[in-house]
This record gives structure tokens, sequence and C-alpha cells, in this order.
């Protein structure tokens, strides 16, 4: 584990300046060429976080909620807007699906700029040592397209991939395990360096009702809230069950109307719903979970959709709530551990981030933590590719072809970024 407090605070405590600002434009424009920076928008609302005034790289999220809360019992917070949901100094974290089978580090950096909008209202954070400097920092220059993308496939081929998932819903189907979600990869190549921030542009304008994100190197557009903490209240959307357009070969409302009478499709849903509501509980006053899902309409998939709310004490923060949720069996299966066993088995890929959290948590413990899914990710090592991810949920239904149809239209947002939708 490495905690690294890049500002130099010695035995100073930090001092943190939170001022309203008039509304300075779309907030991603903020972001620098280089340096750390990290992103969390939906509908224009969320942050930029620029600067890095502290980092943690660790393996789990319980670690991350103890460092955390360190850091924060350090900061004397000055703000023009106290008390307003997601304003002042925070965390933001990258977590890998399962720490135990991953190369990759999870990680949460604490911004030293945070530019924010929630309800209309527009703020600046700033962490320092002394007296911050409140001035607006400049917005970026222009920001560069792919040049020459080029697919150049992922670590397993289409064939050997259904053959896994054959394998898995032979196991399914005699009584092994009850659903578990496979992914695949597809790495990308560029002839330049990749400019993250022209990808998340196009995910932000394309896809604006799902969480865009930016965190050390992976970019996406998740639909999915593992959990939002606001006041005591949790919300978690689950999206299980899946359709698209071209799947069956008919449009919109016929297509949605399909997808809430699938009995595969609400079978996959029920166990993602029954997994959430299982690990919320136990922390919860009060849980509402509806009966019947709905269905999320994005322009590239449908989605099951169930929001699930509770009432959680102020011992419950977001990264604390994060950890008892995941993996959901939106993203792994159902039982849990047999799930994870299966899928390091079988589904012979290193997800690192992929369908692990990604989020922020404030001093209060406040936070929204997605699942980062839709997404790919660039290592500093080899800055002209990406490698993307996309999964679905076998149950004893599957078929797949089906099921490797739904990966492909699960991609389609970051290949229209990458040039090559
Ligand atoms: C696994 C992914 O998506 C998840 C799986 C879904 C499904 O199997 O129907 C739907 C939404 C997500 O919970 C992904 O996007 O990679």
């Amino acid at each position: 584990m490495l905690a690294k407090v890049i500002l130099d605070f010695g035995s100073a405590r930090m001092r943190a300046t939170t001022v309203a600002i008039d509304d300075p434009g779309p907030l991603e424009r903020f972001l620098p060429e280089s340096g750390p920076s990290t992103a969390f928008i939906r509908r224009g609302e969320g942050f930029v976080g620029l600067g890095e005034a502290a980092r943690f790289e660790t393996d789990t999220l319980e670690a991350a909620d103890v460092w955390w809360e360190e850091i924060s019992q350090q900061i004397d917070h000055d703000s023009e807007m106290p008390g307003e949901f997601g304003v002042g100094p925070l965390a933001v974290g990258l977590f890998t699906f399962d720490p135990d089978r991953s190369e990759e580090r999870s990680v949460l950096t604490v911004p030293q700029t945070v530019i924010g909008r929630r309800g209309g209202r527009c703020w600046m954070t700033r962490l320092g040592v002394s007296h911050n400097d409140m001035a607006l920092p400049p917005p970026r220059g222009p920001v560069q397209a792919p040049v020459g993308s080029t697919r150049i496939g992922g670590s397993m081929s289409e064939d050997v991939w259904t053959g896994i998932v054959g394998e898995v819903v032979s196991l399914i189907r005699s009584d092994e395990v009850a659903k578990v979600v496979l992914a695949r990869d597809l790495r990308v190549r560029a002839d330049e360096p990749i400019d993250l921030r022209f990808l998340l542009d196009r995910l932000i304008e394309n896809y604006p009702m799902t969480w865009a994100y930016l965190v050390d190197g992976m970019v996406g557009a998740t639909p999915e809230l593992l959990l939002r903490r606001q006041d005591g209240l949790v919300t978690s959307r689950v999206l299980a069950g899946t359709v698209w357009q071209g799947s069956e070969g008919h449009e919109g409302r016929q297509l949605a109307a399909e997808l809430a009478r699938s009995e595969k499709d609400i079978s996959e849903h029920e166990f993602a719903v029954t997994s959430v509501a299982e690990a919320l509980a136990p922390y919860c006053h009060a849980m509402n979970v509806p009966d019947a899902p709905s269905v999320l309409r994005l322009p590239n998939v449908m989605h099951l959709a169930t929001d699930i709310t509770g009432v959680v004490g102020p011992e419950s923060g977001a990264l604390g709530l994060a950890a008892a949720l995941h993996p959901s069996a939106a993203v792994c299966g159902t039982p849990t551990h047999l799930a994870l066993d299966i899928i390091s088995e079988l589904e012979s890929l290193d997800r690192g981030r992929y369908a692990g959290p990604v989020g922020w948590v404030g001093m209060n413990g406040d936070g929204e933590w997605a699942i980062a899914l839709r997404g790919g990710q660039v290592r500093a090592d080899s800055p002209n590719d990406i490698q993307l991810f996309a999964g679905a949920g076998i149950v004893a239904d599957s078929d797949p072809q089906i099921e490797l149809a739904e990966t492909d239209a699960k991609l389609v947002p970051m290949l229209q970024a990458l040039g090559l939708g």
C-alpha cells in the first residue's frame, strides 16, 4: 500500500477554501492537457478535479475509507456554501473489480482544485497550506481527436469468449451457480497518444444521462450507480437485463415492452436487485425496493432498472457502503463468491478497474459511487493504446451469440468516441 501526500503540509493542517462562482460553462473545459485530473459529470452537474494534493494507492475500499477519514480530519474548511451536497474537499477514487486477481492498483486521489456544479449552483474549492489563491484556472486549449484508431483485438477471440459463455451456461443448468457476468476486452491503438478529454467530451455529448468519469487513465460513461449517499439517504440504481436496437429487429417502444416482459431478463435483473438489497439491508433503518423494474433507455441499449433507497446512520459513509455493495450481481453474479471464482478461472481477462467502483466521497461521508462500465483504460507506459471492456449477465437461458452481440452494443459509446463507431 502506498500513501502519498503530495503537498508538503509539514505539521501544518491543510486549509480548504470554497467559494461560490458564476457559472463557468462546461466543467470538462477546465481539464488540463497534462498532470493529474479527474471528472465525474452527469447532465452538466458534478465536478472536475485538477492537480493532486494527496494520493493513496491501495487494494481495498476499506483501507481507502480509513485513509480518507484520517486525511479529512486534518483539513480546515472555509466555505461559502456550507452543508451543500458534494461541495468542498473530496477524494476521487477508482477501484479494481477484484483486488486478489488484478495487476492494477486501486487509487484514491484528493484534487488540489475542484470546480463543480449542482442544482445550477457552481463553486470552486482549493486545498493548500495557507491562503488559497481563488482565481479560476484558465479554460483548456483545443483537444485532440484520436489519430488513426485501429482495433487490435482482445485477450480472447470472439469464438473463445462464446465458448466460455457456453461452459458457464452448462454450469448454471447443472445448478452449480445461478448467474455469472462474463466480460471481454478490445484493444484499440492510435498513431498518437490518446487525449482522454476528447473521449470524455464525446461521451458527455452523446450519453448525457450517464455518469461520465475520468480517473487515473480510465474514461467512460456508466449508467449504473452503485450508491449515492446524501444526508442519510442512500440510493442505488441497479441495472441488469439488456436489449439493443437490432437485437430483435424492432425499434424503440416495442423493444422496451419486450424487455419489460422478458422472463430471462427479469430473472437476470432480480439477482442483481436481491444482491444490492441484501448487502444494503444491514446498514439501513428503512428501505424501499420497488416490486418491478422500469426500463432505462440509452442511445445504444436499454436496461431493466430498479432504484433502491434506504435510510442510513452517520456511521455509514459512502466508501464503506460501496465496500458492502461491491461486487453486485449486476457485474459479478450469484452467489457472489462462486461467481467470482468462475470469473477468475474461466474469463481469461484481468478486469483491472473495469466493473469496479468509481466516484467520490466528501468530508462528511456523503458521496456517489458508480460502477466503472462502458469505459476504457489508457496506461502511462502505452499512451497510444486503450483497452475497452464490456460484459453481459449469463443465466440459464443465455445464448452465447446473443450475449456476444450484447457486449458489442455496450462497446459502442467508446468505439464511437474513438471514431470507430
Ligand atoms: C457488465 C456490463 O453491464 C452490466 C450488465 C448488464 C446486463 O447483463 O444486462 C446490464 C447493465 C450492467 O449492470 C457492462 O456494461 O460491461
